[in-house]
């Protein structure tokens, strides 16, 4: 699976952490930056990821910065765009099952590691329900 990951300066040491993780299990992981510890603005990296979901690039996104409350707030900003904040896998899991969210978003300065791994893995193993109160729900969200 492709998957599009994107931090801001917050959550740069998590990024690289979650990639290395990522790509030992076989996801190929497209890094939309932030690159540098340098401060920068978390809507640049967001959108980007975003646009690479929308486009069918990456299958999945996933975001963070230090709490994760910003890059969400950008994300579901975008039309198209299901971004679930989660510092837990009941939720992750949830999230995919019931809400179809195509990207995670994660704190940096809340979760630790391997904790953001297990509710990465959660969240890209989960599959949509496809069940027709889910459906409706969620084209509810797009009207
Ligand atoms: O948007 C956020 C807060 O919800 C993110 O956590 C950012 O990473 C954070 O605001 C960055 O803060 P900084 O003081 O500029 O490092």
């Amino acid at each position: 699976m492709k998957l599009a990951i994107g931090c801001d300066h917050g959550a740069i040491e998590l990024k690289e952490q979650l990639v290395a993780h990522l790509e030992k299990k076989g996801y190929e992981v497209i890094d939309k930056g932030t690159y540098t510890k340098d401060s920068c603005d978390y809507p640049v990296y967001a959108k980007q990821v975003c646009e690479s979901v929308l486009s069918s690039e990456a299958e999945l996104g996933i975001l963070l910065c230090g709490t994760g409350i910003g890059m969400s707030i950008a994300a579901n900003k975008v039309k198209g765009i299901r971004a679930a904040l989660c510092s837990d896998c009941f939720s992750a899991q949830a999230t995919r099952e019931h809400n179809n969210a195509n990207v995670l978003c994660m704190g940096a300065r809340v979760l630790g590691p391997e904790l953001a791994f297990r509710i990465a893995d959660t969240f890209l193993e989960a599959k949509f329900s496809n069940d027709e109160r889910h459906i409706r729900r969620i084209s509810m969200l797009e009207d």
